[in-house]
């Protein structure tokens, strides 16, 4: 695998794995480093009239010395300006020792328009908030509208948690290194550094996988072995069936939503719980889509009793009210009843705001994690106020507070949705599109969800092919895309997925793009 994301700290220890098995030394890695964006330089920035490179103390500076010697030495125009200088001994000193230019203060930074930045001031290593003199640099180069390379990370920005500690390098490229960290995928952080280069220096995969880092980039090598095939002999019920509850006669919507996507992403059954209210507005509007009134807890166990489906949709268009909350902890409580796949979302997370414990204890008495909880900001803040209060804590590390707590896949919604499992997996979602900021395409997420649920992907994988299959629909749709527009967007997606070889074939399934007509 190539997509893991590496805390500063995963990166620091396969760094100390790499120069322990060798045959890279700790200067070595750093000259391959520098290496690596002096080449990225000459090769997106070539008439840059000079190159301006700004070194910082540690050894992200201690790059920025080899990206200026490795510029020199082609013919490139390079000025050198440093703030503080290379501990003695450190690889960073050596780097500077050899580099042939001298650095002027980055106080007396100047530059003139035609200008490239590269920025190599604070990597990893960022501790406080950038000096006023690199603060100011930072501001010059956004002033006159330089490109700025940033090596590893925009100085200023937080590897870790994607947040600034105040001023910011705005970098056109950031190049980092073996694999990106989660500040270039989580905001504020993923908007600071551009495009995202990752660069082999040498920290081969054996040493990553020993570092054991459980957070991914969300693409789709990460689930597609367990997506869903229909088998050969699939009949609709087989393949999986959905139960989505309704809101009243002016919220029934929102439920249609998630059961069209739950059907178009395969679900081979798909029904509509309603109360009485609705029938008649639901029933104007369902084609393909059941429907079945159901009023009372005793309405849904019948349906459960006789359907048995593999997941139920709980939330959108409910309403907030604590009855809504209770209705669902009553029927969780029927422990013979519990539904073998949930999905939580909106309305379904607010009506349970007042007692998120009993929530909790109900879905771990669930067992092994058979709940899908999709929060946007404001629900998350609701249902977990301890959690998304601490500021000490990344989007990436409440997303995983929150799912050890409740024992359910936590998708923190947002434009960098992050999904988190109890065991630790996480994954940052990179391909959202603003597209997506439309009234009702959460509730077509949580149909998603459902519908993967209930032909049996892992609650981890579904939630996070879930959340790349909507968004790569609404950028295949593009502008224009409202909610009802996503589940029919489903087909591109899917055929894409399912190009031949794209998805492995199980013996007896059907043929990637064969139907069964
Ligand atoms: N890991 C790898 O595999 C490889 C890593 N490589 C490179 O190493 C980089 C990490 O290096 P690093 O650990 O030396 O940290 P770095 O970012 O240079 O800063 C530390 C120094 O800066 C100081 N300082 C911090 N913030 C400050 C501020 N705002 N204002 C002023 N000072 C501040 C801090 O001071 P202190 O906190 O100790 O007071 C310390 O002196 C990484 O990003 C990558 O580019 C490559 O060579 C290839 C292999
Ligand atoms: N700027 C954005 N970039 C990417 N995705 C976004 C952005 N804004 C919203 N989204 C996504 O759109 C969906 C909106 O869901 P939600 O807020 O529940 O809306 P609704 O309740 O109207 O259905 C979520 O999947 C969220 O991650
Ligand atoms: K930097």
């Amino acid at each position: 695998m190539s997509h893991e994301i590496l805390t500063p700290d995963e990166m620091a220890k396969a760094d100390r794995l790499a120069i322990e098995g060798g045959p890279f030394d700790g200067y070595a890695l750093m000259r391959n480093a520098g290496a690596a964006v002096a080449a990225l330089v000459l090769a997106r920035f070539a008439s840059a009239s000079t190159v301006h490179v700004l070194c910082g103390p540690g050894n992200n500076g201690g790059d920025g010395y080899v990206v200026a010697k490795a510029l020199v030495e082609t013919g490139c125009a390079v000025k050198l300006w440093a703030e503080g200088s290379p501990k003695p001994g450190s690889d960073a000193a050596l780097a500077a020792a050899d580099c042939q230019l001298k650095a002027q203060p980055l106080g007396d930074f100047e530059m003139k328009p035609g200008a490239l930045v590269v920025d190599a001031l604070y990597g990893a290593g960022l501790s406080k908030p950038l000096s006023a003199e690199a603060g100011r640099a930072a501001q010059l180069a956004a002033d006159m509208k330089v490109p700025v390379v940033s090596v590893d990370l925009p100085s200023g920005l937080s590897g870790e948690s994607g947040a600034t500690l105040g001023e910011a390098f705005q970098a056109t490229i950031t190049v980092t290194f073996a694999r990106k960290k989660p500040g270039h995928l989580l905001l504020p952080g993923r908007n600071l550094c551009g495009e995202v280069v990752v660069a082999d220096i040498g920290i081969g995969d054996k040493v990553i996988d020993a570092v054991g880092a459980r957070c991914f980039e969300n693409v789709p090598a990460l689930w597609l072995d367990k997506f869903p095939m229909p088998a050969l002999d699939a009949y609709k019920y087989s393949r999986g069936h959905v139960g989505v509850f309704s809101g009243g006669p002016s919220a029934t919507g929102a439920a249609r939503l998630a059961a069209m996507a739950a059907a178009r992403i395969g679900a081979g059954a798909v029904t509509v719980l309603s109360p009485s209210l609705s029938l008649s507005v639901n029933a104007s509007h369902l084609t393909s889509i059941m429907l079945r009134k159901a009023d009372t807890l005793e309405e849904v166990f019948g349906f459960l009793d006789a359907r048995h489906p593999e997941a139920l949709v709980y939330g959108p268009g409910l309403g907030p009210e604590p009855g809504v909350g209770n209705f669902l902890l009553d029927l969780l409580a029927a422990a013979e009843n519990s539904p073998k796949g949930l999905v939580l979302d909106a309305d379904g997370l607010t009506s349970l705001a007042a007692q998120p414990e009993a929530l909790f204890a109900a879905l771990h008495r669930m067992g092994a994690p058979r709940a899908i909880l999709t929060p946007h900001e404001g629900e998350f803040r609701r249902l977990f106020p301890g959690i998304a209060e601490d500021e000490k804590l990344s989007k990436l590390e409440k997303a995983r507070a929150a799912s050890r707590l409740s024992n359910a896949v936590v998708v923190y919604k947002g434009p960098d949705t992050v999904i988190a499992a109890p065991d630790g997996r996480a994954a940052i979602n990179s391909n959202g599109t603003p597209l997506l900021a439309t009234a009702g395409s959460g509730d077509v997420l949580a149909g998603i969800c459902a519908g993967l649920l209930a032909q049996g992907m892992p609650a981890f994988e579904a939630g996070c092919a879930a959340v790349w299959i909507h968004a790569d629909a609404a950028q295949r749709f593009g502008p224009g895309l409202i909610a009802e527009d996503l589940p029919l967007a489903l087909l591109s997606v899917l055929r894409n997925l399912r190009e031949p070889g794209a998805l492995p074939v199980p013996p007896g399934s059907l043929a990637a793009g064969k139907t069964l007509s």
